[in-house]
């Protein structure tokens, strides 16, 4: 944790999980998480969430919070959107938002910028004519960003994951209970076009029971990790890599918590958790250090087992499991694979469809995809496709996100959904720690899954936003 953070924390209440009050001084992090696992068993839910619908809004003002890769690619997406106004930039570094600005020119949005400072976000978070805070920052800052937003009125959303530690989890859910604004993770991975085929599919029963799903990150990022001043901000994502777990759990996990109702109808019960060795990361920081100063620090730390398989028991009985490898020289993976009592679906290495012995042929796929392409791709995945990110996925989340905000629909993905899938990590690092041993997943819903509506596909009661391509 940065020292930055650290202050940031104290200083405005959000304290590390030491002060929760609940006995854990002394205790390793690994013990704390499991306290806080045991000591939230008896929460009681504030106001259900799921399923919330905030008041609407014509047009959605919009602040977003940095600016490195991933957060221009948003601005432009975001600029493109009927109803958005681009109100706010903020990053740490003045010459991100200066070229984000530059893209802008000529476009109708003018945003005030805000840099310079580690804090400078508070003030743009503090501005009382935004309505929705959109964060790309390194993973530290997603739930102080995103809790500061609520508070300050403001609905927030995060890319993922949006909390590191189960402490951040629960404050994330506890604030959107209380100030009754939309917490969304940026999962994109939900909206790509196979993982919607198949949650349409999944719900008109193509596959049965759903027995078993599988989902990955596996994407060779050795040499961006290692990136010295091109890659990462100060390196952040290098040194996130120091915990032993599965990091970075929700691509892989989201579309598979969709289709199996997770949240909604049943809830994760228990995982296991089991990491390789470090095979290279070490070796690579040791190397690097040889030749360069710069890597010295970083050569003398211990790194994640390279593989991390996690599995989930439901409480309805199904099984998933989750991998992470984001340094071995592998073809990239998210393996998105369903089976149930009828027939399976799997997306990588290739993508294929079975009901049976062998895979189908493409005609009898491609005539799945006529039946079981969803509304929101009917409606804007061509556009999404021309504009881009990933493929087209990270446009289509953009857009029902505004789409839902501008007619007051709940979102595909709540405070809940946001909190279960990040909590993955402590969880597992929690596992590995103690030779996969098994521990709970907190309900954040606090028994709501029961009766919570599933994810709507077919854009009932909006999709009238429309695009500027
Ligand atoms: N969903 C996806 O497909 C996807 C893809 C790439 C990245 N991401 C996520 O996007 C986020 C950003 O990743 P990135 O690749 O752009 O990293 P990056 O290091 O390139 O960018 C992070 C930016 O945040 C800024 N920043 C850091 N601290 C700040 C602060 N206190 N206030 C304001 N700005 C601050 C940095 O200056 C930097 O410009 C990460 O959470 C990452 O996991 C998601």
């Amino acid at each position: 944790m940065s020292n930055k953070r650290r202050e940031f924390l104290k200083l405005s209440g959000l304290a590390g999980i030491g002060m929760m009050g609940t006995g854990f001084t002394g205790l390793s992090r690994e013990e704390q998480e499991k306290v806080l696992v045991q000591s939230k068993k008896q929460y009681v839910q504030r106001f259900n969430m799921s399923g919330f619908s905030a008041p609407k809004l014509d047009v959605v003002r919009v602040g977003v919070i940095g600016l490195g890769m991933r957060g221009p690619g948003a601005v432009n997406r975001l600029s493109k959107i009927q109803g958005v106004e681009i109100k706010a930039l903020c990053d740490l570094r003045p010459e991100m938002v200066d070229k984000v600005m530059k893209s802008l020119e000529g476009t109708s949005h003018k945003p005030e910028t805000y840099s310079g400072s580690t804090f400078a976000w508070k003030k743009m978070v503090d501005r009382d004519d935004l309505d929705l805070i959109y964060i790309a920052t390194p993973w530290e800052w997603h739930t102080p960003m995103a809790v500061y937003a609520m508070e300050a009125g403001k609905h927030a959303v995060s890319e993922v994951p949006i909390a590191i530690s189960l402490e951040e989890c629960w404050q994330l859910v506890e604030t959107s209970e209380r100030t009754k604004k939309h917490c969304m993770q940026l999962e994109n991975c939900c909206y790509d076009f196979f993982e919607l085929m198949t949650l349409n599919m999944a719900r008109d029963g193509f596959f049965g029971d759903i027995i078993h799903g599988e989902g990955a990150y596996i994407h060779d990022l050795l040499d961006l990790n290692f990136q010295k001043d091109t890659g990462y901000q100060d390196m952040w994502r290098l040194k996130e890599n120091y915990r032993n777990g599965n990091i970075y759990p929700t691509h892989g996990l989201g579309p598979v918590c969709q289709i199996m109702n997770i949240n909604r109808g049943d809830q994760m019960d228990y995982l296991t958790s089991l990491s390789s060795n470090d095979f290279h990361m070490k070796a690579r920081a040791e190397q690097l250090a040889a030749e360069d100063n710069f890597f010295a620090s970083f050569a003398t730390k211990n790194f994640r087992g390279n593989m991390n398989t996690t599995l989930v028991k439901t409480k309805k009985g199904k099984s998933i499991m989750i991998q992470h490898d984001v340094s071995s020289p592998r073809p990239y993976s998210r393996i998105h694979l369903i089976s149930g009592t009828k027939g399976m679906a799997r997306k990588w290495p290739v993508p294929g469809i079975s009901t049976g012995h062998g895979w189908m042929k493409d005609e009898e796929v491609k005539e799945l995809e006529e039946k079981y392409t969803p509304e929101i791709v009917k409606k804007v995945g061509e556009m999404a496709k021309k504009i881009g990110g990933h493929g087209g996925m990270d446009f289509m989340m953009d857009w029902r996100l505004i789409d839902c905000l501008r007619n007051g629909l709940p979102l595909d993905q709540d405070v809940y959904d946001a909190a279960l899938w990040s909590s993955i990590t402590p969880l597992s690092e929690w596992s590995v720690a103690n030779r996969s041993n098994s521990i709970d997943i907190p309900d954040f819903t606090a028994g709501a899954w029961e009766t919570n509506e599933p994810v709507e596909l077919t854009l009932k009661g909006g999709g009238t936003t429309g695009v500027n391509a």
